[in-house]
C-alpha cells in the first residue's frame, strides 16, 4: 500500500473536504474546444499518452492538433465530468491535514517547477517573475525542508528570477543541476558540490540548432526561440494560428539533420532537447539520491508541477509510491498526480501552510 492509499481515521476528514471542494466547484464555461481536441481522443487538454508517442515523428498536421491542445483555458466540461476528476485529484488546500498525516515521522523534500507554478504564465517568457509574497514564502520552505527548482527553464536565468541561494535548481528539464551556494542548516550534510550534467556533449549541438532556429523563425511574426542551454524552446504564444503549421514545419525540417534531438510540447512551446533518457523524473531521483534518501522509506517527496514535463516526476512517486505529486491546473487534464491546486496563489497558500504548519509543530525549548 502506498502513502496515497494509507486509510486513516483522517480520511474521513478528506472525504467531508473533497464534498466541499465539489460543492464549491464552479461551472465551467462552456465548451470552445477546437473539433481537432476531440480528434485527440484523450482527456481535455492532454492528448492521450499513447497518442503524444504516436506524435513525434509523424505529419506536422498532427503536432498542430496537438498545439492547440497544449494551452487549454476553456474545455468543454459536464459538472459531472468536473466533479468526478476532483474526487480522483482533490485539492491539496482541502486535504492539507491528510498529507501532514501520511508524511509522519518522514522528512519532507519539496520540488517545485517555475512557470506556471510559481510564476503565472506571462506572454513575455523574460517577464516571467514571481511575486514578492511567493518569493518570501519559498524562503521559509527552503528554511525547514530540502527544497529544488525542476524546470525547462536555463537554470542561471531561472535563478536570477528565484534568487535564493538555499535551494537547488535543476534547469533544462532536469539535465543541469546544482546544489544550494548557500546552506541553511550548515550541520545537515553539504550538498553544496552537487553538480550533474548529464548532457554535457549536446552543448555544441545545442548552440548550433539555436542559430538556425532564430535564422528560420524569424520570418514568423510573434515567434520566439529561447535557449535553455541544454534545450531549446520555440514560442508560439504571440503567433497567429494560421502561422502554427507553417512554424511547426520548420522546426521539423532543421530537426531532422538531427536525430539526436526531440521534439515536444509544453505549454504553447515547442521544446527541442537531446534525447537521452534524462527528464524531470530522473532529476527528481537523482536530488533525493544526492540528499541521502536513495533506498531510505523515511522520505516524503512533495513535487508541485504544472506541464506535462512534470508527469515524469509524478509518475516516478507514484512507481515509488513515496510522497505526493500536485498538478497546478484549472482543468482536468490526465494526470498522475494525486492532488491539485489551481494556479499559483494556491501554490504559495499551500506552501505556507506548510511552513506554518512545521514551525508550529518545531518544539522550541523553554529558557527557564
Ligand atoms: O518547466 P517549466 O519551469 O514549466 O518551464 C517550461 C517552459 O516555461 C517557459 O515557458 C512557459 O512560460 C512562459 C512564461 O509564462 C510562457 O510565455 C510560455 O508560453 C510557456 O510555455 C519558458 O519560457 C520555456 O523556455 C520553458 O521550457
Amino acid at each position: 500500500m502506498t502513502n496515497q492509499n494509507v486509510v486513516t481515521p483522517e480520511v474521513i476528514n478528506t472525504l467531508i473536504a473533497v464534498a466541499a471542494s465539489i460543492s464549491n466547484s464552479q461551472v465551467l464555461p462552456t465548451a470552445t474546444v477546437p473539433e481537432s481536441l476531440a480528434l485527440l481522443g484523450g482527456f481535455w487538454g492532454f492528448p492521450h499518452k499513447n497518442l503524444m508517442k504516436r506524435l513525434e515523428g509523424t505529419k506536422v498536421n498532427a503536432w498542430i492538433d496537438s498545439m492547440r491542445a497544449s494551452s487549454p483555458t476553456r474545455v468543454k466540461s459536464e459538472i459531472q465530468e468536473k466533479r468526478s476528476w476532483i474526487l480522483y485529484h482533490p485539492s491539496a488546500l482541502n486535504v492539507f491535514d491528510q498529507i501532514i498525516y501520511n508524511s509522519k515521522g518522514k522528512k519532507i523534500v519539496v520540488f517545485l517547477d517555475y512557470d506556471g507554478t510559481l510564476s503565472p504564465i506571462v506572454t513575455d517568457p523574460d517577464k516571467a517573475f514571481m511575486t514578492r509574497k511567493m518569493r518570501a514564502t519559498l524562503k521559509g520552505i527552503a528554511r525547514h525542508f530540502p527544497t529544488a527548482i525542476v524546470t525547462g527553464r536555463c537554470r542561471d536565468k531561472v535563478y536570477n528570477f528565484v534568487k535564493l541561494a538555499e535551494l537547488y535548481y535543476a534547469g533544462s528539464h532536469g539535465m543541469d543541476i546544482k546544489g544550494p551556494t548557500k546552506s541553511q542548516s550548515p550541520k545537515k550534510g553539504n550538498n553544496k558540490g552537487v553538480l550533474f550534467q548529464p548532457a554535457s556533449q549536446f552543448l555544441p549541438m545545442i548552440d548550433e540548432v539555436y542559430k538556425i532556429l532564430l535564422e528560420k523563425t524569424n520570418s514568423v511574426p510573434g515567434a520566439k526561440v529561447e535557449n535553455n542551454k541544454f534545450c531549446l524552446s520555440v514560442h508560439f504564444r504571440c503567433v497567429d494560428e494560421k502561422s502554427w503549421a507553417p512554424l511547426a514545419e520548420k522546426v521539423k525540417l532543421v530537426l531532422n539533420e538531427y536525430p539526436q534531438l526531440r521534439l515536444t510540447q509544453g505549454r504553447k512551446v515547442l521544446e527541442i532537447r537531446p534525447a537521452i533518457k534524462w527528464d524531470k523524473g530522473k532529476a527528481l531521483e537523482f536530488l533525493l539520491k544526492a540528499l541521502g534518501y536513495e533506498n531510505s522509506d523515511d522520505v516524503f517527496p512533495i513535487y508541485i508541477g504544472d506541464d506535462r514535463t512534470d508527469e515524469d516526476a509524478f509518475k516516478v512517486l507514484r512507481s515509488r509510491g513515496q510522497g505526493i505529486g500536485i498538478l497546478v491546473s484549472r482543468v482536468p487534464k490526465e494526470t498522475d498526480a494525486s492532488y491539485t491546486l489551481q494556479d499559483p496563489s494556491e501554490v504559495e497558500q499551500f506552501l505556507r501552510r506548510l511552513v506554518e504548519w512545521k514551525r508550529s509543530s518545531t518544539v522550541t525549548p523553554t529558557s527557564v
